[in-house]
């Protein structure tokens, strides 16, 4: 800001404080927050000092205190990224002190931001910042977008933020999820894909809390079963309700949850927990159950999921009773397949084989949905109530993931964790270990994997003694692992004993149910079922490539829905590349992602990556570093690019 603007803003703030009349000029959050920051928080817009940051220490502390958000939101974050990855963004995660507790960083972006304060540890309450998106957001307990000069503090000014809140299992405002950007990047959207992401995180937090108690989702229609806009209560086996999500509290028409927490089910539908239960077995798998308000007599429709321990206490089977998570993050494997023989193949093989002690390698390109096929295949298996671990051997640093995958023993090392740590596959043990982009994994590992694998014992280092262990082994891998072989990256010995069976999973612009994907998706991303697609939309959906697959196709449908003002998403709502000539039946041009080069800010970021990663002599594990990102995320930017090492 030159001084001239600087003396414009903080004349603009004291007239809006001193006179009531003009404070229609900004929402009523803000100057309800300029308020604050005069009266309260005795800032003064000019203040210059830099941001506060916790010191490492302290910030792992914070960040071990909220293990579980962390672990839960990561995902959700990364999507949430992809969706505004390109325009300039960071995405943040905030507790509810605003302590910066995590990011994902927009590469061309990192440096900008971090000098306005964008990094972990640092704080952005009001108190310390003034009014911003995060620390306004935890004030209000509200979404709240914070544009450039809305911002109080000078020095926050280059900034446009949007931040929506994250309540716990209790409704205690636990965290907030940000989206930031310079100020001079339109972010009309943002706000509502920031709202809905964190109402996702909210509705897994919620689903971690209560994951060995009775779990009802109900909505008034039963095709917004499994979707966001799904009430879910939880209680336990005397039926005593214990939770509700925001979204159960709003079909319910109760404004706060101490109005249900100890009421018997019975008390809010016109059902008894027994004979929920036994309606559950009873109907179809998939089947909704009716249902009906006591209070107002309404209609809804609902699907039971029992406590996995319950399958003795109640004799009924609990997988048939097993239902969908919003958010598709647990769909059954027969909801995978719309009509697609490819699918539809793979699936009965899967089936067949699961239970016969032969490790599957799912293969297929970014995006496909090999994790979520991994999840369902668990799920269907005998093992479904013991544990399902994933291990994503390109995430973890080269350097721990021996004692990630192994365990180790107390002190076996400098800087180990006192108790020692069982290590995944134990922690795998009786039920399925997921080994995700096992092409990634470390020829030395290799070995060690393949030894576990054949003699079905761990030796957790520094121990001197094995532990047996009894699992599924399931891989999956972007990667063509027979390559690897050949160029001698990949162990011959591993790669057949992993391949008992190899499921491929087909590119999205190669199936024939596209279009059922397209429509269930297109539900699955609504809390209500209003936006539709016009046919012409519908027609260059089918006609475009799809480098990303289903995660593109989830994270597009999921932006028109949040951009869509009038319930009809037409031809000229979808971005340019969808109007190109897609070459959708030549893998060559999705492979390399043609419409990415394009793009100038995917163009520069090309730039930024080559430039790197010739500079550390191509060092993936060192780039990924540098940039914060994982090797994962590192290799998919690089395939989107067609940037390739030399040979
Ligand atoms: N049938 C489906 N219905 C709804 N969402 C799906 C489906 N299949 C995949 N997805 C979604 O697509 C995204 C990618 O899925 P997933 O992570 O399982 O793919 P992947 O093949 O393992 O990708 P990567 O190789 O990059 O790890 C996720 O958000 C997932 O929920």
């Amino acid at each position: 800001m030159s001084d001239r603007e600087v003396a414009r803003h903080l004349e603009r703030i004291q007239a809006i404080i001193a006179d009531g009349a003009l404070a229609h000029d900004v929402e009523s959050y803000i100057s309800d927050s300029w308020r604050r920051c005069v009266a309260e928080h005795r800032l003064n817009p000019s203040d210059c000092r830099e941001p506060e940051v916790l010191e490492s220490a302290l910030l792992r502390e914070r960040r071990q205190r909220h293990e579980r958000l962390l672990s839960l939101a990561s995902d959700e974050m990364g999507s949430l990224y992809q969706q505004v990855a390109g325009s300039g963004h960071v995405v943040i995660l905030t507790d509810a002190d605003g302590c910066v507790l995590d990011y994902v960083g927009d590469m061309a972006l990192e440096r900008q931001t971090g000098s306005a304060g964008l990094l972990p540890g640092a704080l952005w309450n009001e108190r310390v910042q003034g009014t911003n998106g995060m620390g306004t957001c935890l004030m209000t307990g509200k979404p709240v977008t914070v544009h450039h000069d809305e911002h109080f503090l000078v020095r926050n000014t280059v900034l446009t933020c949007s931040a929506a809140p994250i309540y716990d299992p209790e409704g205690d405002l636990m965290a907030v999820l940000d989206v930031s950007s310079t100020a001079s990047v339109a972010q009309q959207h943002a706000l509502s894909l920031v709202g809905m992401s964190a109402q996702l995180i909210e509705n897994r937090v919620f689903h971690c809390a209560y994951r060995d108690q009775y779990l009802l989702h109900f909505h008034s229609r039963p095709e917004f079963l499994n979707t966001l806009g799904e009430g879910v209560l939880s209680f336990d086996p005397a039926g005593r309700v214990l939770g509700a999500t925001r979204s159960a509290l709003f079909q319910l028409g109760v404004d706060a949850r101490v109005t249900l927490v100890g009421q018997d089910i019975a008390e809010v539908f016109d059902m008894r927990l027994a004979d929920l239960i036994d309606e559950a077995a009873r109907l179809h798998h998939g089947q909704p159950i009716p249902l009906r308000g006591v209070v107002d007599g309404r209609r809804f429709f609902a699907s039971l999921k029992c406590p996995a321990r319950s399958g003795s206490h109640t004799g009924h089977n609990v997988r048939a009773a097993k239902i969908r998570d919003a958010g598709a993050s647990e769909l059954d494997l027969e909801q995978l397949n719309f009509g697609d023989p490819r699918m539809a193949q793979a699936i009965r093989q899967a089936k067949k084989l699961i239970d016969r002690d032969v490790s599957l390698l799912l293969s297929g390109p970014t995006g496909v949905g090999k994790g979520l096929f991994a999840k369902a295949l668990h799920g269907y298996s005998d093992r479904a109530d013991k544990p399902f671990v994933t291990v994503n051997c390109a995430a973890i640093p080269e350097t721990l993931i021996e004692s990630e995958l192994f365990g180790y023993k107390a002190g076996a090392f400098t800087g180990a964790n006192r108790q020692g740590s069982r290590g995944k596959i134990v922690l795998a043990n009786g039920g399925t270990l997921f080994l995700d982009e096992i092409g990634d994994m470390p020829l030395p590992l290799q070995a060690r994997l393949l030894r576990v694998l054949e003699e079905r014992e761990v030796v957790p280092l520094g121990a001197d003694t094995a532990i047996r262990v009894d699992l599924n082994i399931i891989s999956a891998t972007h990667r063509d692992l027979k390559t690897l072989v050949q160029c001698g990256e990949f162990r011959e010995d591993l790669y057949y004993r992993l391949r008992g069976q190899a499921l491929i999973l087909p590119p999205l612009r190669q199936r024939t149910d596209k279009r059922q994907l397209i429509e269930y998706i297109l539900k699955l991303e609504q809390a209500e079922d209003r936006v539709r697609l016009e046919p012409e939309a519908m027609h260059l959906l089918l006609a475009y490539a799809w480098p990303g697959n289903i995660r593109e196709l989830r994270n597009t449908l999921r932006t028109l829905i949040a951009l869509c003002e009038d319930e009809r998403i037409s031809a000229a709502d979808l971005a340019d590349e969808f109007h190109q000539e897609t070459g959708a039946d030549d893998p060559q041009c999705a492979d390399t992602g043609v419409s990415e080069a394009q793009n100038p800010l995917a163009s520069a970021e090309r730039a930024v990556l080559l430039r790197e990663l010739e500079s550390m002599r191509w060092n993936v594990a060192k780039v990924a570093r540098n940039f914060r990102v994982s090797r994962n995320t590192l290799y998919r930017k690089m395939r989107r690019y067609g940037i390739k090492p030399p040979r």
